[in-house]
């Protein structure tokens, strides 16, 4: 395996480099990179992994130079930088760290409402400047205030719980806060509409998307409670800046607090300038512990990935840990290379594909192995497929996928059987992996087999009738065709045969048409592997 090369490209912790160094991956550090583009699609080809702050944008015009690319790692939580869709059908992974910067996140939203509600950015500057205007800034205290929480997940979470520790009363809107968490957190769950009318302080914790576009916008504003203030550490989006500035300038709102903002880096914005406006420049993230956290984190997992397959916190791809990758790959090897081999035996339409796993093999952990089988099978129909979007893109062409695992114990420990359901018929295939940890086909159509998997192989469908070896070898002969290795395999004496040959070389259409005209040959097919 040659080295791999991660290229960090925005301004991580230098924590993150001597993870890459210590794990045997080279690395370059260019902190300001993220923000060229041009220069970012000119190198990004050299590189197996890029590791990012918010500044990159990995874009579907910077994916397609990057050839070599196999994992972006996000040192944060928002992914929205990345164009998810473009690395998902180029098989790059996304991850990200869910956790690592959410405690301090939480507590710059806890800062930006404390700095609000005594306007402390404001009576600072007065202050600096000798006025000492003691009588203006006339603050409100938190204790019994109402705190509304737009999105409790990880960092909403924290922030609860330590507005809960300043006696406040919150309450909560979320569809995805179940009952039990809300009581545990002390938290009383509420509609949107609810929060509105009843909070004192409104913080968003939300990952933006199209339902949270706007979430507050200028009718949610109306309906929020006279003397507002409204806090925003999550995503720029979540509130309609310009009906916010109208609001604060009519004085129905009493002040905003914003780390982020609809365009960014924010050089001008509708909201600068008001009074009780507080802006950050997308700090929420950035406290020595936190960047540490998130670039150690991100380190290890593109580790990880790029040198044992583990797969963690993937955005695009089910997690596989370092344990278990060992134990998988060798079954994803097979699952693709089965399904290969049914790929490029079916011609009519595929409406489905099911996994059957049969002993131990059941018992690991078999997305990543499913979604292995299903690359194989469709990838003569669809070259740009791969493991990162298989599911995705069988979903998309109707394709239905049926996993069964059963304990039977059979001839092997473990084994996958695939069968392709196509128009004109259902084709099946099984393999296991034995001990030297090579995949091998050991059945075909219910006709035992043991055939490894080389390169360039003949696949011939024959009645089981005394001549067709001899003028099979002689054709091939003929032709200057090497036999590496030579399976056969029928169902009962003079029944239905099967034979897999491994050549030096893929074999000539003219060939594959003379071996079809030997007597009592169904079928031959040229496979590639
Ligand atoms: N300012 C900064 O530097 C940082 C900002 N963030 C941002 O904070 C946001 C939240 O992060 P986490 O708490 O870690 O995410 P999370 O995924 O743990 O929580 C998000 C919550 O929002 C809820 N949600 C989703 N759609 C909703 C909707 N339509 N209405 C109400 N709730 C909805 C989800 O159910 C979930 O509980 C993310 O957008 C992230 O990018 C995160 C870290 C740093
Ligand atoms: O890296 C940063 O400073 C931004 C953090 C952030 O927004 C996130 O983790 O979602």
């Amino acid at each position: 395996m040659t080295t791999p090369k991660v290229l960090i490209s925005d301004a991580l912790s230098e924590a993150a480099v001597q993870i890459f160094k210590d794990r045997g991956i080279e690395v370059d550090f260019q902190p300001s990179l993220g923000k060229d583009k041009d220069k970012l699609a000119e190198i990004i080809g050299n590189y197996d992994g890029l590791a990012i702050r918010s500044a990159t944008k990995v874009t579907a015009k910077i994916l397609e130079n990057a050839t070599r690319l196999k994992v972006v790692g996000r040192a944060g939580i928002g992914v929205d930088n990345v164009e998810i869709p473009a690395a998902t059908s180029r098989g790059v992974i996304v991850m990200n760290t869910p956790f690592g910067n959410s405690i301090t996140t939480a507590e710059h939203a806890i800062a930006m409402m404390m700095a609000l509600a005594r306007q402390i950015p404001e009576a600072d500057r007065s202050t600096q400047a000798g006025k000492w205007e003691k009588n203006k800034f006339m603050g409100v205290e938190l204790t019994a205030k109402t705190l509304g929480i737009i999105g409790c997940g990880n960092i909403g979470s924290i922030v609860a719980d330590r507005a809960v520790g300043l006696k406040m009363r919150v309450i909560a809107f979320d569809p995805y806060l179940s009952d039990e968490r809300a009581v545990a957190l002390g938290v009383h769950k509420v509609e949107l509409e609810d929060l509105l009318r009843r909070a004192d302080f409104i913080t968003l914790h939300t990952p933006l998307t199209d339902k949270t576009r706007n979430i507050l916008d200028a009718s949610a504003i109306a309906k929020c409670k006279k003397g507002v203030r409204i806090i925003n550490c999550a995503r720029g989006g979540l509130v309609d800046e310009a009906a916010l500035a109208e609001a604060i300038k009519s004085g129905h709102v009493a002040g905003a607090a914003f780390d982020v903002f609809v365009e960014e880096p924010a050089t001008a914005n509708p909201l600068f300038g008001l009074p009780n406006v507080i802006c950050t420049p997308h700090l929420g993230a950035s406290t020595t512990e936190a960047q540490e956290n998130v670039a150690l984190q991100v380190a290890e997992q593109m580790s990880d990935y790029l040198l044992q397959g583990a797969i963690t916190n993937a955005v695009n791809f089910p997690s596989i840990s370092a344990e278990e990758a060992p134990r998988i790959k060798p079954f994803v090897t097979l699952a693709e290379k089965l399904g290969s081999f049914l790929g490029q035996l079916t011609e009519a339409a595929i409406k489905g594909i099911r996994i059957e796993y049969e002993g131990e093999v059941g018992k690991l952990n078999t997305r990543a192995i499913n979604a292995a089988a299903i690359t194989g099978v469709l990838r003569p129909f669809m070259p740009e497929i791969n493991m990162v979007n298989a599911a995705a893109i069988a979903k998309e062409k109707g394709i239905t996928i049926e996993e069964v695992k059963s304990s039977h114990e059979g001839d092997y420990e473990s084994l996958i059987r695939i069968v392709v359901e196509a128009e004109d018929m259902a084709r099946h295939a099984a393999g296991t992996v034995l001990q030297d940890g090579k995949p091998r086909m050991v059945e075909i159509r219910w006709i035992d087999m043991d055939a490894e998997f080389a390169p360039h192989m003949i696949y011939i469908r024959n009645d089981d009738k005394p001549g067709f070896i001899g003028r099979f070898g002689t054709l091939l002969g003929e032709a200057g065709v090497n036999v590496a290795t030579f399976n056969l395999g029928r169902d009962q004496a003079g029944g239905n045969a099967i034979c897999l040959v491994a050549v030096d070389e893929a074999v000539s259409d003219d060939l594959l048409r003379a071996i079809e005209k030997i007597p009592h040959v169904k079928r031959a097919r040229r496979l590639k592997f």
